[in-house]
């Protein structure tokens, strides 16, 4: 596990006055350390799959990552889909709507961000931690967390004309 390319870095967020550790890898996707990503995915709880949409091929390449995850992650991992670099209108080459199909397909929550901007970013951190923090706890009087339901309210658009 010396590869350079996978890095990993902690964040603590306090969601709901809990504070969730998350520990974030980041496995740039390359081909080459396959096997070694391969036990990342298996002992993970989340998994954020990020496409850049000026970039047609990172785009293509989603549907080979989510058959690897449902092959190798484990069965009730949180994923979530992610369109990058909204910030570069001139050069989306990926639609908004080819996202949000695609994350209809697979029944995953989805989100158009900028790491540049910051667009969408914390929310992505705090989705997952809400829904890993309302995973682990299970109290029995608190209705269910819902993902896809808290996405959709919290996302906020690229465009002008859109909020
Ligand atoms: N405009 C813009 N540039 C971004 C954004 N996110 C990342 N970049 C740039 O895109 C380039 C690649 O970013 P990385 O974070 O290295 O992407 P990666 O997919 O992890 O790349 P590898 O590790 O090489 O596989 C860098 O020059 C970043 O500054 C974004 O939201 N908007």
């Amino acid at each position: 596990l010396t590869s350079p390319s996978i890095l990993f870095q902690n964040k603590v967020l306090t969601v709901d006055g809990v504070k969730v550790k998350l520990q974030i890898w980041d496995t740039a996707g390359q081909e080459r350390f396959r096997s070694v990503t391969h036990a990342y995915y298996r002992d993970a709880h989340a998994l954020l799959l990020l496409y850049d949409v000026t970039n047609k091929t990172s785009f293509d390449n989603i549907q080979a990552w989510l058959t690897e995850i449902h092959e190798y992650a484990q069965q009730d991992v949180v994923l979530m889909l992610l369109g990058n670099k909204v910030d570069s209108a001139q050069d989306r080459v990926v639609k908004r709507e080819d996202g949000e199909k695609l994350a209809k397909e697979y029944g995953v929550p989805f989100m158009e961000t900028s790491a540049k901007s910051g667009l969408n970013v914390e929310l992505a951190f705090t989705a997952i931690a809400k829904e890993l923090k309302h995973r682990s706890m299970k109290l029995p009087n608190e209705p269910k967390f819902k993902l896809h339901d808290y996405v959709k309210k919290e996302v906020r658009g690229s465009g002008c004309c859109r909020s």
